[in-house]
């Protein structure tokens, strides 16, 4: 028997929030801003759609110009943007939903020709990757990443800085809270990793410099807003893929990065599981976690109903995130609480997954639009 306050569909308090049930919509990219990288009234629209999630996490914002690696990615950190995101937050709290904002800063994983920069990193190495570059003649398309350089002290403070700035600024923009894109490869991610951080100061060499940048972006934001509006998305078992290597001291420093993190009390962690490449999860340290970290933990990758059920029983999780599942199942929350059929990515989806306009984003049908369709014939 499932135990009554432990399934999917039930309430849960995530700091500050409560939220309606345990789905959350992950962060998706989908490159759709104008130019200047504003929000537009079709991400409104979008992302109201799925205001059914109990938490919709938005896709990555860079918090400033040297943040950002690719194009048409929503900033958060001019005027223009903040006003843009307002038309999100208020369509998603006008459907009684709640929206926090993922704030990103890719790193080394940028470009010159999209920054005007050469991007930021811990170290100078380049990783290998492959970014939505500028406009240019025939649109836009997918360039290589450049030798990034090595961040000096004003760059951390700059960076740490900016995180700060775009969480008031979320706050300003009506945002329930503020996910650090801690994952992935990116940034913050890169200073945990020996493979990209081989600095010699006190934000490299041993496990506690290496977290110090992820600490000290959490508790400067945690000043400003509240620490229960932040959450944080790590992957220590996303290693392959994405620019992002592997790294065997992972789960041991996740551990004490969480250690450090359970007193602040933080709206949750949220851990990315897989993204590219399957890496599954060991049993053990799932409850390494839930022995360090007793507050709200939210799991993402490749999730279906019966499985995020069953880690929401265990107890290892409390709130599971889809990402594909949402694009194309804007009532997604309603189907699988009612066992519906979910519609499937198209084969042509990938193109649409990002660029362009309502094409694949907005189109996508509710379940009930789809009877009334057929109705119709
Ligand atoms: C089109 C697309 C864009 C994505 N953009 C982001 C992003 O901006 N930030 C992030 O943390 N993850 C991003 N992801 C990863 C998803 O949040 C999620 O981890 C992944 O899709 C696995 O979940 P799923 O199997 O339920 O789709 C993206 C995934 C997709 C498909």
């Amino acid at each position: 028997m499932e135990s009554q306050n432990n399934t999917l569909f039930q309430p849960i308090s995530l700091g500050s929030i409560k939220v309606n049930n345990r789905i959350a919509m992950a962060p998706m990219t989908r490159s759709r801003t104008t130019e200047g990288d504003i929000p537009t009234p079709l991400m409104a629209e979008y992302y109201s759609q799925r205001a059914g999630a109990g938490l919709i996490i938005t896709e990555g914002a860079p918090i400033s110009n040297s943040a950002r690696g690719y194009s048409m990615t929503p900033g958060i950190y001019t005027e223009e943007q903040i006003e843009g995101w307002k038309l999100s937050t208020k369509a998603v709290h006008q459907k009684n939903g709640k929206i926090f904002v993922q704030l990103w800063h890719v790193g080394r994983r940028s470009h010159s020709s999209i920054t005007g920069e050469k991007p930021w990193a811990p170290s100078a190495i380049k990783v290998s990757d492959k970014v939505f570059g500028p406009l240019q003649e025939g649109g836009y398309g997918m360039i290589e990443t450049e030798m990034p350089r090595a961040m000096n002290q004003n760059d951390i403070d700059t960076v740490i800085h900016d995180f700060t700035v775009a969480a008031k600024n979320a706050m300003e923009a009506g945002f329930d809270g503020v996910e650090i894109h801690g994952a992935h490869g990116y940034l913050i991610d890169q200073f945990l990793r020996t493979t990209s951080n081989q600095r010699t100061d006190a934000y490299g060499g041993s496990q506690e410099n290496r977290m110090r940048l992820l600490l000290e972006v959490v508790k400067s934001i945690s000043k400003s807003i509240g620490a229960d509006k932040v959450a944080i998305r790590l992957s220590p078992f996303v290693s392959e893929g994405m620019g992002n290597e592997h790294d065997p001291e992972m789960p041991e420093l996740t551990l004490k990065v969480l250690q450090q993190l359970q007193p602040l009390g933080l709206a949750y962690i949220h851990f990315s599981e897989n993204i590219s490449d399957y890496k599954k999860v060991p049993e053990e340290f799932r409850k390494d976690i839930r022995n360090v970290y007793s507050n709200p933990i939210m799991v993402c990758g490749k999730y279906v109903k019966n499985t995020a059920e069953t880690i929401i029983e265990k107890r290892y999780a409390d709130v599971v995130a889809f990402g594909q599942d949402f694009i194309t199942n804007p009532d997604l929350v309603y189907r699988l609480e009612n066992n519906l059929p979910l519609t499937q990515l198209r084969s042509d989806s990938h193109s649409t997954f990002y660029g362009g306009g309502a094409e694949g984003f907005t189109d996508y049908p509710t379940y009930q639009k789809m009877l009334e369709k057929e109705l119709q014939y």
